[in-house]
């Protein structure tokens, strides 16, 4: 239950509802209990007559009495059953979603380093099976246990009151059923954990199979695809036959007990009657009664009590996920002044999970309204240059600064709010074009999306959509092309109109003509912004301010295009290749 104590807080917020929801559980139970009173004493009203100790009018007026009051308590029994639900298993409800809203929070402030160790799967595994799990413990399982524990003290009461030791040997069953469907509960949940991972495994083999389906055509491997999925289906349909035989135990032996408890009753009930040790065969109904409303409660402590530890198990694995403090912290609580001084001493800087050192010793200045330009080989270090300006790590040594204020002084998000990042692999959501855009200023005006588009150079190719601005995107709608991708993701950022513009070699899917254009509308849009531009392509770099040229970590060039281009080295090579190559 150690786990489980991180839910206290929860207990403390919905605690009138639960309260009530107890005391409605007890006094529906109450209720519900009068059923074999009575019945027991319809029984002894028939023997009456029978014996002729009272007339035929009052037989009837105490019948109809005694009919009445069970009828009206099975009623206020049910409203009162209704009431129990809707008031502790919607406490179970509200806490599902603070819980679940406690841990997309937590997944938010992690950094990248976090999803980098961990697969998608496992995280929304977490949020979604993890939770409903732990919601099973606040609901059901307390619904049951107060049920179970009022039910069985009240009847108890009664009946030791009527037979003792009639009522002795009817409990004796009880605690085996307990434990029998606890065993079935366990393998229930073992067998069905299984099936729920066979369910990830096929679900993520699909969802790939999908998404690549284009690769799969190309490359005719649809009969090899086909095969796998037909073997793993296979495997699936063993674990699930496998689920089945164990459930279809589950009332097979629930019937089995309340009938050997039924018959105990009948056999010991009736030995009593004929030696005289009960005086109405009342007691023997009133005993059947509570035979049957016990044996589900009972069965119900079994279940419960591996609800609960299915709960713990999974509430361990959201603990685990809760606890983690976030790598970056943001320990500026006030706002900090982000102009776009962006200066690099010696930073060197490792990823700590291939421990690939990716920056050696990099230093350069960047003046507030400069651009600089990035060139190197694939892998050189140009995008870590860009994550690390944007906090997406801490660096190893060295010092990044911002306005002379080291990068791990200023306030997280106003950082991260200066900054318009347009990454290498354009991201765009299943929305509307319009939607993507406003992503970066969540209250642009639509002329604001029309210019953020004609500057990225990507309003001509949208018009043309049927639904224009409100075309959808991927998965429910169309597929942009991996340039006009590209230009959606740079109208995104420059709609923000930040500080610092960062571009990760984000023309690298247009033509040169295209990526001419673009650039042109940069330079009126730049004015005043510190901007970096990573590229591959001398076009993209020549008209910075600053450029840099990386390898293996380390800046190789320095200088502007015009030093380059007359110096010998990395950029004066690429430069002539790339000249020749457009010649
Ligand atoms: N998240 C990461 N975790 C571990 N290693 C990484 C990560 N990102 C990059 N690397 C490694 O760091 C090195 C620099 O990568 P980086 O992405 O900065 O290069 P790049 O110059 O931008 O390459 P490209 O031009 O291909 O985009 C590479 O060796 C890469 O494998």
């Amino acid at each position: 239950m150690k786990e489980l104590k991180h839910l206290n807080k929860y207990l403390y917020k919905y605690k009138t509802h639960l309260i009530a929801g107890i005391i409605i559980t007890i006094v529906a139970r109450i209720f519900l209990l009068f059923t074999p009173r009575y019945v027991k004493a319809i029984f002894s009203t028939i023997e009456r007559y029978m014996n002729g100790e009272i007339t035929k009018a009052v037989f009837r007026t105490e019948l109809l009495h005694d009919i009445l009051v069970i009828i009206g308590a099975a009623l206020v029994g049910a409203i009162l059953t209704f009431f129990m639900r809707q008031t502790i298993i919607i406490v179970s409800r509200y806490v599902e979603y603070d819980l679940k809203n406690e841990v997309y929070q937590q997944y938010q402030k992690l950094s990248l380093n976090f999803y980098k160790k961990n697969r998608t799967g496992d995280l929304m595994n977490r949020i979604s099976e993890d939770v409903s799990r732990v919601r099973m413990y606040f609901g059901p399982a307390i619904m049951y246990s107060i049920n179970t524990i009022t039910l069985f003290v009240i009847a108890l009461i009664y009946m030791f009151k009527d037979a003792p030791k009639l009522a002795t040997y009817i409990i004796i069953p009880l605690p085996i059923l307990s434990v029998i469907i606890y065993k079935l509960s366990r393998e229930i949940h073992r067998r069905s954990t299984i099936v729920q991972q066979f369910l990830s495994t096929i679900s993520g083999f699909t969802q790939e199979s999908f998404s690549g389906i284009s690769v799969i055509k190309a490359y005719g491997i649809e009969n090899k695809t086909a095969h796998d999925f037909t073997e793993l289906a296979a495997d699936g349909k063993h674990k699930q036959v496998s689920l089945a035989r164990v459930q279809a135990w589950f009332f097979p032996m629930m019937v089995l007990l309340i009938g050997t408890s039924n018959l105990l009753v009948i056999y010991v009930g009736g030995m009593q009657y004929i030696n005289g040790t009960i005086t109405s065969l009342g007691t023997i109904a009133e005993f059947i009664i509570y035979v049957n409303m016990l044996t589900w409660p009972v069965a119900t402590v079994g279940w419960v009590t591996s609800i609960v530890q299915q709960a713990e198990a999974s509430q361990k694995r959201i603990n685990e996920f809760l606890k983690i403090e976030p790598e970056i912290q943001n320990t500026v609580t006030e706002p900090t002044d982000i102009h776009g001084d962006i200066v690099f001493k010696n930073v060197s800087f490792t990823y700590d999970d291939t421990n690939i050192q990716a920056l050696h010793d990099v230093s350069f200045t960047l003046k507030e309204g400069q651009t600089l330009a990035i060139l190197g080989k694939t892998g050189s270090g140009k995008s870590t240059i860009l994550d690390l300006i944007g906090r997406l790590y801490d660096i190893d040594q060295g010092e990044i600064t911002i306005n002379g204020t080291p990068i791990e002084n200023h306030n997280l998000n106003t950082l991260r709010s200066h900054i318009g990042y347009v990454p290498q692999d354009a991201f765009l959501f299943s929305d509307t074009i319009k939607n993507n855009i406003k992503f970066g200023k969540s209250d642009a005006t639509d002329d604001e999306v029309v210019e953020a588009a004609k500057n990225a150079h990507v309003h001509k190719n949208i018009v043309k959509f049927s639904k224009g601005y409100d075309t959808i995107l991927g998965e429910r709608g169309i597929t942009l092309s991996g340039g006009q991708k590209q230009r959606v993701s740079i109208a995104r950022a420059i709609i923000k109109s930040p500080k610092i513009l960062l571009f990760d070699d984000c023309l690298s899917a247009v033509d040169t003509e295209t990526e001419e254009k673009i650039l042109n509308n940069l330079k009126k849009i730049l004015i005043g912004k510190t901007a970096i531009i990573v590229s591959h392509r001398v076009s993209s770099a020549k008209n910075a301010d600053k450029i840099i040229v990386l390898e293996d970590g380390k800046i190789i060039q320095e200088g502007t295009h015009d030093s380059l281009v007359n110096a010998e080295g990395h950029y004066k090579d690429l430069y002539l290749k790339q000249l020749s190559k457009t010649e």
